[in-house]
């Protein structure tokens, strides 16, 4: 279980104590501010007493409010940006963020996606370098992240030694959309050890039988994928998932979170006021950074976009 929120404000009232430099809780007293322009000496870091997922949901709901959990690409454009894109990210009000692993063979993603995998392969990026990258970033952010990774990196470091490596570096959960469920449980096991949620996905084709298998087994949130096909902004969001999210929420009492295709502040509304407890934007905001003049444009974009997105959830 990760700390309480009780523990959580002694935790940061000590640190306080002890003139460290560290992001509140971002539940304390409003919006936590990271500045992305700050310089923070490493010897000053203290890390910060972030809520794992699904205590960041529990809190979330307490004050009625929708998870926005967008995701990005590591090192695309570089590894320089990502690490300053999810300090924009944290501060302009992520409740969870979702960094991807770039991967030569992303299946079940779209072109905008592939595209930005590729930029950062062809960048040299590799998971070594976003791990040293995360072990400095992770400290400076409030909200918690969920590293999205297809098997292949996994499986090729060994389950154990992945787990233990990205619990370190203060990862939170993780996302890999190419394990069948009967395959998940060495991961789950693993997972569990080194308390990361390991978070499951639904689809709009999974028979109902198999999707309460999965919710049940599900950590941290459950992953509605919102259509078939592959990630990628759509024009709309299927009505299809009102009725999808009432049947989860028949099956379970954890929090649903709907990505695929959600790309605009009124899909985001639309999701939210359909019963989801989390948005998750994914294209859109690689977009946004990837495809930008400059990085510095990119950062700038993204934060404006983030807050569109943002400010249209309750
Ligand atoms: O890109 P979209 O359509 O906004 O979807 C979210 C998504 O990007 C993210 O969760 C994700 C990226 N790659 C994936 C592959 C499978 C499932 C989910 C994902």
């Amino acid at each position: 279980m990760a700390i309480s929120l009780k523990s959580a404000a002694a935790g940061f009232r000590q640190l306080k104590n002890h003139n460290t430099i560290s992001p509140p809780s971002r539940f304390s007293s409003g919006k936590a501010f990271v500045s992305t322009k700050r310089f923070t000496p490493m010897a000053a870091i203290t890390t910060a007493p972030t809520l794992g997922l699904s205590d960041t949901f529990s809190e979330l709901k307490k004050q009625g409010k929708v998870a926005f959990i967008p995701y990005i690409t590591a090192g695309d454009p570089d590894l320089a940006t990502t690490a300053e894109a999810l300090k924009v990210l944290d501060s302009c009000g992520s409740d969870i963020i979702e960094l991807g692993v770039p991967y030569s063979d992303p299946l079940a993603d779209g072109p905008v996606i592939q595209a930005a995998a590729t930029r950062s392969l062809a960048k040299g990026t590799n998971f070594n370098a976003i791990l040293s990258m995360l072990k400095e970033v992770v400290p400076q952010l409030s909200c918690p992240i969920a590293l999205f990774t297809y098997y292949n990196p996994i499986l090729k470091r060994g389950v154990e030694r992945f787990m233990c490596t990205i619990k370190e570096v203060g990862i939170h959960g993780l996302v890999v959309p190419d394990v069948p469920l009967e395959e998940t449980e060495i991961l789950r096991r693993e997972a569990l050890k080194n308390k990361i949620e390991l978070v499951l996905l639904t689809t709009p084709t999974t028979p109902t039988d198999r999707m309460k298998a999965i919710v049940e087994a599900s950590e941290g949130f459950v992953y509605l994928v919102s259509s078939i096909g592959v990630t990628g902004a759509r024009a709309s969001v299927s009505d299809r998932v009102q009725t999808l999210l009432s049947e989860i929420k028949e099956a379970t009492t954890k929090p649903v979170a709907v990505g695929f295709g959600i790309s605009k502040p009124e899909h985001v509304k639309q999701v939210a006021g359909w019963g989801a407890d989390g948005v998750i934007v994914g294209s859109a905001m690689v977009k946004v950074l990837g495809e930008a003049k400059s990085p510095e444009e990119g950062l700038k974009e993204l934060e404006t976009f983030t807050k569109s997105l943002k400010s249209a959830l309750p």
